[in-house]
């Protein structure tokens, strides 16, 4: 979805450039995000997704390129934006001295048609620390009070922030129920993320970022959908021209990562599986976890950088 009518979009980044003592962390970025889709971020630490998402909000201005949020410029239009966009920081960002009710009844105060203080109380199970000042909150509850107030004046455009980043299992899908709802509702939701099951579960375009450039984007079954895959692992280092010429025409193998092994341009039948595992005791070689499959997310980042995500 995201980068279909991108002059339309309610978030549209243009070859941003971000730089910090000269190094540019954020170099030449460009996606949009749509309504009513949920649109990830998704990178390893340091790779410019805050960096980014704090551009979007205005608390950053660009050093080249541009970005539009409802076709306004967030670092000039802030007064203009503040009504109809939700904002979620890493760090919270809320008052330390007031009780975690009290802040978001505040914030939904500043809004029109503010969502029911007690819906996102339940939804986002806030009951149980309501009175406590911000200051005394875990991370994990101050995160969920930061998701709210996000939330809470029915933005038409949300940044989250690593929304479920330190958040246990249950709070994590509770974040997530509350983000598709919104979505649902037609809000356009850009978050940042490092969890791969995060942007597989929620996300409807997916942005995989690496050292401040895009290095993939689309659905997560389009950067996912392969003919068919075959993996394996083993010791490092294998030739894989040899197996790869073992292999039907158009097959090709790659070593992404040390001792893992990837074949792709065939089709994975019993047939090719048996011709990996004849040529694997060839060569004195174990074939560890041989199997077909879809790739993740998780492999299309190693695939594309050669690390890990994590
Ligand atoms: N204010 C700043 N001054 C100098 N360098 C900065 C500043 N903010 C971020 N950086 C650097 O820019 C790079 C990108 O940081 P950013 O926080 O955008 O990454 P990220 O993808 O959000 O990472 P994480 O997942 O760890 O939050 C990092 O190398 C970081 O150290």
């Amino acid at each position: 979805m995201g980068a279909d009518g991108a002059g339309s979009a309610p978030v549209v980044v243009d070859s941003l450039v971000k730089r910090y003592g000269g190094r540019a962390v954020v170099d030449g970025l460009t996606f949009s995000a749509a309504a009513g889709a949920v649109t990830a971020v998704l990178g390893p630490n340091g790779a410019g997704k805050t960096t980014t998402i704090a551009c979007c909000e205005g608390l950053r201005r660009p050093d080249g390129g541009s970005v539009r949020v409802l076709g306004l410029d967030p670092a000039a239009d802030g007064a203009a934006l503040r009504p109809r966009v939700g904002v979620m920081l890493q760090d919270g960002g809320l008052p330390t001295g007031a009780g975690a009710l009290e802040v978001l009844r505040h914030v939904a105060g500043l809004h029109s048609d503010p969502v029911p203080v007690d819906d996102l109380v339940a939804a986002l199970g806030l009951a149980s620390f309501a009175r406590t000042r911000v200051r005394r909150l875990s991370g994990g509850q101050r995160q969920r009070l930061a998701v709210a107030c996000a939330l809470v004046g029915r933005p038409e455009v949300v940044f989250l922030d690593e929304p479920s980043a330190g958040l246990d299992p249950q709070a994590r899908l509770a974040v997530w129920d509350v983000v598709t709802q919104v979505r649902d509702a037609g809000a356009c939701v850009v978050l940042s993320t490092h969890l791969m099951e995060e942007a597989e579960r929620l996300a409807d375009h997916v942005v995989v970022v690496d050292g401040g450039r895009v290095v993939a984007q689309g659905s997560p079954q389009e950067l996912t959908r392969t003919e068919s895959t075959l993996s394996f692992s083993a010791t490092p280092g294998l030739p894989v021209a040899s197996l790869q010429a073992a292999l039907p025409p158009g097959t090709s193998v790659a070593e992404p990562t040390a001792g893992r092994y990837l074949l792709t341009g065939v089709h994975a039948g019993p047939q090719v599986a048996a011709t990996v595992a004849s040529w694997c005791a060839t060569h004195d070689v174990l074939p560890e976890g041989l199997g077909a499959g879809r790739r993740t997310l998780e492999d299309v980042f190693l695939d594309l950088t050669g690390r890990s995500l994590r």
